[in-house]
């Protein structure tokens, strides 16, 4: 298949030779495959080594969420990420028909959860169960997803319902220290 692309090239020997170049790295197991792999799962074996190297790769590449299975893994990045957390992003996760096929986010696990509750036919209440070591992320993790659920439950028309949504998010937000004292484990029971 490479030397297939190679002889279609139409651009200059040295500048095939190099995309050549890459494409042989990326085959052979370069870092570039490593970071777009959005699935822990799908890095190829499944070992200690190289779910941690992948999730390395990512950090790195400033990607701090990634699928395992169903589960995500979220990793802290120490430093404000503005543009992850706006409401516009939000949005777009919560208008997507399918935002299990947008980039790993925890954006993708608040819609998923409230769709369920939302849903006519057979609405399921929702547990999100959080868990890490210390600092990595948990209270964060737990605030961002109530504070998505208080930007795509409110009605984007009503400022009286923005109003109220927006009491219900900093109550919810001054639960915190209440759930934190019952253990590590912050459970979002949502429904
Ligand atoms: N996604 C993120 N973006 C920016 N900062 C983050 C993010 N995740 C965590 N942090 C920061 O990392 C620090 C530790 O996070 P947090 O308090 O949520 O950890 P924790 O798991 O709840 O810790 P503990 O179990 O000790 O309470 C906080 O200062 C927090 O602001």
């Amino acid at each position: 298949v490479l030397l297939q692309v190679h002889g279609h090239s139409s651009g200059s020997d040295a500048q095939s030779r190099a995309s050549l170049r890459g494409d042989l790295q990326d085959f052979l197991g370069g870092e570039a495959p490593l970071h777009q792999l959005e699935d822990l799962t799908k890095v190829n074996p499944v070992t200690l080594e190289t779910v941690l190297r992948c999730l390395q790769v990512r950090y790195m590449a400033d990607i701090f969420y990634t699928n395992a299975g169903c589960t995500l893994v979220a990793l802290n990045p120490f430093k404000p990420i503005p543009e992850l957390y706006t409401p516009e992003l939000m949005q777009e996760y919560h208008v997507a028909p399918q935002p299990q096929t947008l980039k790993p986010h925890i954006f993708t696990v608040g819609e998923q959860t409230y769709r369920n509750v939302k849903s006519l036919i057979e609405p399921v209440n929702q547990s999100i169960v959080v868990s890490g070591e210390s600092g990595a992320g948990k209270t964060w993790t737990s605030r961002c997803l109530m504070k998505f659920y208080a930007v795509v439950a409110a009605s984007p028309t009503s400022w009286e319902s923005h109003r109220i949504s927006e009491r219900i998010e900093q109550r919810i937000l001054n639960s915190n220290p209440v759930m934190e004292a019952f253990g590590k484990l912050i459970p979002l029971p949502l429904g």
